[in-house]
């Protein structure tokens, strides 16, 4: 940035013309805006007065052009807050550029920078994305470097009004020529807001470094290191922005996926997108990637290690396996009174065959289920025929419809090879020791053990790889051939299955075993999906789903496991992968980005790293990272871009005192929040207490865990903080965070790297090494 002549900046204090012109182009800007969001209103009221009737082309047709209108008018509305934010002021234009461009003073070429672009009536322009390439110099150019540009221009905007100007000067001469306003720095002025517990773009001050990830190519995986409060976030969420404004025809139908560590985190970050002009995004936790299943957080470190293992993904495969059983000795079946014979090597035979098509396991039943019911359908002819004598050799064909519909061979077949929905088969395997020690014969006893828990168990983070391979491996419940059945058929075989169920289970139980299928994974063969409306929404409804382009956030922490179903959800291994690896604080998470990847893409990345850290003042980064070292955890260390003005405070006490503390010092750290957010970080075994004692004091203004962010005061543990940020933390404990951790740095290091402003620390139980300067 140059200096700026003490008379130029003297011109900011009164009210300028600059600051006028400004003023009257939002204007026409906002009524630009207006203009078009009544046009399109009009559109979507005449699509929609096109009425019902009509053939059904025309009804899909017309369904598409509202919905093409509806997101367009959402995206209008959605762009109302800071609309324009940047003005480029460049080189005069070259001989034979475009007329449209040449600014009315003469000076040169000005453009306007904002969240869409917009042209006028006469489709002159009038703002450009922030995403084009004629935008890319807003962000680029430096005083070294101008890319072209004289000036670069921040308007500062309250609601529809400009209400102050920030110019960088990049070309001197200009200084001599125009009226310079200068304040704080836009970027400062961004990062020293208070907090509101909803993350904002940061589109207006985008940093060089940040705008090189952003908008670099779509292939492959790119993955993006950086310390605490580097913007990773942000960039992950403009990247995904940009990436569909770049290669909107390639992603229009494909979609993007957005994963992120918690349903906290995804609230946290969900209005980014939407303000960025983009509603298409399938957001989702790494919970909430297997639909129809909501997992919670994985209580035990050993157990999500040991699921997180990609060893896994065989153990599933054997549990489906195992459930394509042979029969212990040939089996007698009535069918419509003949007693006829299934026997073993039948049911070898037709196994073998079933296995051999490739197909999972609930569409390959139907080739076994054809194979034997074809068979005990000649065998009955036979038997019919010899007991007429031989003679009669009558068209039989309906037999095999009573091979198929006799309930005795309906649960012979169920008990060889049973249809099974994912979720049972995964809670069976993780609830019945038997099933899960053959499955799973490299486990020891204690960790068969650790792994064991009861049936009726919630599903886990850990558990969402683990569903989705058995989803692959099982394939649909609802097959082709079960769906081409009438209703009435398919409504006798679910009492059937659920009568099946019962006697199998009985039969099973006798003999000390389980049974293959509950009344409830029958019942789903009725489940019907619902009607969906956008891409995005299907996206997310169909697991099967290909992404064209997938953005991981708080990468670090995924399992090996977790990897794979990613890898699974973009064939074409398009993704952009954020991070810190020092931040990694749960037992699966990887210590290095090579490792992560190396099973999915060999070495097949590009790694690139931001070094600024946006969010904590120095003094608090400076504690955060003394604290990681003094424990040999290799950490970035971004520079601060800020200093605080307040050092981290440390106070030990008496562990019997440790909840009057609390008592004492939260009112004064609301205080000097003075309306922004505190969190209150404690570890787990603690935080009911913490948060009982928060909400004695403050009642309803305390939130907790993921509902935590719609209030001022959040009591958390560190894991839910992740990718959070609040203007004070009040981290309780910080040697017990370490130790419920196992001894890991990476929660206290997170905990504390989430203050903006101030970081005070209770220790009652020791005070680990490097959090004292
Ligand atoms: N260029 C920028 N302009 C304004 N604010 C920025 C910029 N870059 C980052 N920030 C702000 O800095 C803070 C930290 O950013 P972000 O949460 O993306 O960092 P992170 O690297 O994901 O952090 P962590 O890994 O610690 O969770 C946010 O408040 C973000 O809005």
């Amino acid at each position: 940035m140059v200096d700026v002549p003490t008379d130029a900046r003297d011109a900011v204090a009164s009210e300028s013309s600059e600051l006028a012109s400004e003023r009257a182009y939002v204007d026409v800007l906002y009524a630009r805006l207006d203009a078009l969001r009544e046009e399109k209103a009009a559109q979507l009221a005449r699509v929609r007065r096109t009425g019902a009737i009509g053939s059904l082309q025309n009804q899909s047709e017309r369904d598409a052009y509202a919905t093409m209108h509806e997101d367009r008018l959402a995206q209008l509305n959605a762009v109302e807050e800071r609309l324009v934010f940047g003005r480029l002021d460049l080189d005069a234009p070259h001989a034979g550029a475009d007329a449209d461009e040449a600014d009315d003073d003469g000076v040169g070429t000005t453009r306007y920078i904002g969240r869409i672009g917009m042209t006028d009536a006469e489709q002159r322009r009038l703002m450009i994305d922030w995403r084009a390439p004629e935008a890319g110099s807003f962000y680029q150019a430096t005083a070294f470097e101008r890319h072209g540009v004289r000036r670069r221009r921040h308007l500062i905007l309250k609601g529809r009004e400009v209400v102050h100007l920030e110019d960088d000067v990049l070309d001197e001469s200009l200084l001599d020529e125009v009226e310079v306003h200068q304040g704080e720095g836009a970027l400062l002025a961004a990062l020293t807001q208070r907090r509101t517990g909803r993350m904002g773009d940061i589109v207006s001050t985008i940093q060089a470094e940040q705008d090189r990830i952003i908008r670099s190519e779509m292939k492959s995986v790119l993955v993006v290191q950086g310390g605490p409060g580097t913007g990773k976030t942000a960039v992950a969420l403009h990247r995904a922005a940009y990436l569909l404004y770049e290669h909107r025809e390639r992603l229009k139908s494909a979609g993007v996926l957005l994963v992120g560590p918690s349903q906290a985190f995804m609230r946290y970050i969900e209005r980014v997108l939407p303000s960025l002009g983009e509603t298409g995004v399938v957001m989702s936790s790494i919970g909430e990637l297997m639909p129809g299943v909501d997992a919670r957080a994985e209580a035990s470190a050993e157990v999500a290690r040991l699921k997180g293992d990609l060893r896994m993904a065989d153990v599933v495969k054997r549990a489906v396996a195992n459930r394509q059983r042979l029969l212990a000795e040939d089996r007698r079946v009535v069918v419509e009174g003949t007693a006829l014979t299934l026997t073993q090597r039948q049911v070898k035979r037709a196994r073998d065959k079933a296995r051999a098509t490739g197909k999972p396991h609930n569409e390959a039943r139907s080739t076994f289920v054809k194979i034997l019911v074809r068979e005990l359908a000649e065998q009955l002819q036979e038997t019919l025929e010899e007991s007429s004598g031989g003679g009669n050799k009558a068209d039989r064909s309906y037999l095999v419809e009573d091979v198929r519909s006799a309930d005795d061979v309906r649960l012979a077949l169920n008990l060889c090879w049973m249809p099974v929905t994912a979720q049972h088969l995964i809670s069976q395997l993780l609830s019945r020791p038997e099933h899960l020690v053959a499955a799973a014969p490299h486990l020891s006893a204690a960790e068969t053990l650790a792994l064991l828990r009861p049936a009726d168990a919630p599903f886990t983070e850990a558990d969402v790889p683990l569903l989705d391979e058995a989803a692959e491996l099982l394939g649909e419940l609802d097959s082709a051939s079960d769906r081409a059945q009438s209703d009435a058929q398919r409504k006798r075989d679910v009492e059937l299955a659920e009568a099946s169920v019962q006697a199998t289970d009985e039969m099973l139980a006798e003999n000390g075993q389980d049974g293959l299928v509950t009344a409830e994974a029958v019942l789903q063969l009725n489940a019907a999906s619902g009607p969906t409306t956008t891409a995005a929404e299907r996206a997310r409804a169909d697991r099967t789903w290909a992404y064209g382009h997938v953005v991981v956030d708080e990468a670090q922490e995924l399992s090996p496991m977790q990897w794979r179903l990613l890898m699974r959800r973009c064939p074409m291994k398009s993704f952009t992968v954020v991070g810190d690896i020092a931040q990694a604080s749960s037992a699966a998470s990887t210590t290095s980005w090579a490792a992560a990847l190396d099973p999915f893409v060999g070495d097949r990345f590009r790694l690139e790293e931001l070094t600024v850290n946006y969010r904590t003042p120095t003094q608090i980064a400076e504690a955060a990272a003394r604290v990681a070292q003094s424990a040999g955890l290799r950490v970035s260390t971004p520079r601060a871009v800020r200093e605080g003005q307040w050092p981290p405070v440390v106070e030990r006490v008496d562990p019997a005192d440790l909840l009057a503390s609390i008592r004492a010092a939260l009112p004064e750290e609301v205080a000097l929040a003075d309306g922004g957010l505190v969190a209150v970080i404690a570890p787990r075994e603690l935080v009911d207490d913490v948060w009982g004692a928060a909400v004695e004091l403050f009642g309803r203004r305390v939130g907790s865990g993921s509902g935590g962010v719609e209030q001022d005061i959040v009591v958390t543990t560190a894991h839910q903080s992740k990718g959070l940020e609040f203007d004070v933390v009040f981290l309780i404990e910080p040697q017990a965070m370490v130790e419920e951790a196992d001894g890991g740095l990476g929660d206290l290091y997170v905990a504390m790297t989430r203050a903006t402003q101030r970081l005070r620390v209770l220790a009652a139980s020791g005070v680990p090494e490097g959090l004292e300067a």
